[in-house]
């Protein structure tokens, strides 16, 4: 395992290079705030008419075109969606990119599975925050950061790490340490971790035992508290003290009883199909679908979106986040996040 801390990088890499961000969107705009108040020159390139275009104009940064980006960049780093990152590379990127610059990534998505393609000369580099956009701001206006992976697939200068490790530094991403990866590992891994256990399986595991409750008659409300408000803060222990951290903290009965009955819900069906959406992954099963789901303007997406917003959990959950004032809470903290960017456009 290699990892590097603040200690161990030096933004010098980027001294007197300009870093365009192309897109504005949850990792776009919390690493391009990072990096400007990090002191980096930074450009945001965006479609102009689009929603980000006057929200990040309003924040203070400095907008131009995705084309007139690119043109200016020496590092131009893809915040885009993954599924239309090719196109915009084709159309609006590839015909400015010059020798020497540095084509970034946060998700190896499109380099691993060869949709883009960059010349020889041109590094090709990512830094990639292990956590959602909205964090990578509020961790690092708290003086801290979340971690990160850092992986260089080209490298065409001799320095693309050095650069790449910047870049991370300047998000906060070296405060908690970023770890080094190829584009290859961290694809895979991150399109399984999302579809298995952190987004897919999480939130089926969470409706299932709801609907369980609610089915043999509990309040709803009840159900919600048990299965999904909780689950944070067991997660939260986990996350700060480990399994041990976690089991030691709830009661004997809890540990006892889950201990004991746990791999009755996480059995060998579930591992076998955790395997085959593993291997669906590594050999672009997933990826073609994919591609045919966002050409298509992604029907099964929207249809799923839709079925999902009618669940009872939803309606549930957003009344009962109302009453104890969490999604007030919530609100708050995303606007404190905007107020520090405000008070930077008017000193500006
Ligand atoms: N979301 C996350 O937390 C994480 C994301 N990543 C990776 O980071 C990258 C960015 O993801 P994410 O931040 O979620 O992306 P978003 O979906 O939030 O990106 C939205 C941005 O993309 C722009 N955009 C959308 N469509 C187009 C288009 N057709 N042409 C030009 N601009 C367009 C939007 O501009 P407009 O307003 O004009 O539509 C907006 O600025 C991906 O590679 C992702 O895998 C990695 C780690 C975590
Ligand atoms: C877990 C989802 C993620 O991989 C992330 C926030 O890291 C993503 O693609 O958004
Ligand atoms: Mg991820
Ligand atoms: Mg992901």
């Amino acid at each position: 395992m290699k990892m590097y801390y603040d200690k161990d990088v030096d933004v010098k890499a980027l001294a007197n290079k300009t870093v365009a961000v192309i897109g504005y969107g949850s990792q776009g705009m919390g690493q391009s705030q990072n990096m400007s108040d990090s002191g980096l020159k930074v450009i945001v390139g965006l479609r102009e008419g689009g929603a980000s275009w006057q929200k990040a104009k309003d924040d203070g940064m400095n907008v131009k075109t995705i084309e007139d980006a690119a043109k200016e960049a020496d590092v131009i780093h893809i915040l885009l969606p993954d599924e239309i990152q090719a196109d915009v590379y084709e159309k609006s990127i590839a015909p400015y990119v010059k020798p020497g610059n540095t084509i970034s990534f946060s998700h190896g998505y499109n380099i691993h599975f060869k949709y883009i393609k960059v010349p020889e000369d041109v590094n090709i580099t990512m830094i990639a925050p292990k956590g959602p956009g909205s964090m990578v701001r509020r961790t690092y206006l708290e003086g801290f950061g979340i971690p990160g992976l850092v992986a260089i697939e080209q490298d065409a200068t001799g320095d693309a790490l050095d650069v790449a490790l910047a870049m991370g530094k300047a998000c906060g991403l070296s405060k908690a340490g970023i770890l080094e990866t190829t584009f290859r590992e961290e694809t895979e891994t991150d399109l399984f971790g999302e579809q298995a256990i952190l987004c897919g399986g999480v939130t089926e595991l969470i409706n299932a035992g709801f609907t369980t409750l609610v089915e043999a008659g509990y309040q709803p409300e009840i159900a919600y508290f048990e299965t999904c408000h909780e689950l944070k803060l067991i997660v939260d222990l986990i996350y700060e003290k480990g399994f041990a951290g976690m089991w030691n903290d709830v009661s004997n009965t809890a540990e006892f009883g889950g201990l004991s009955r746990r791999d009755r819900i996480i059995n060998d069906d579930a591992k076998k199909e955790m395997k085959k959406i593993l291997s669906e992954i590594q050999k672009g099963k997933f990826t073609k679908e994919w591609a045919l789901e966002s050409t298509a303007k992604m029907p099964m997406l929207n249809r799923m979106r839709e079925l999902e917003s009618e669940e009872k959990i939803e309606k549930v959950g957003s009344k009962l986040r109302k009453a104890c004032g969490l999604e007030k809470k919530a609100k708050e903290k995303e606007e404190k996040v905007v107020v520090v960017n405000f008070d930077k456009t008017k000193k500006k």
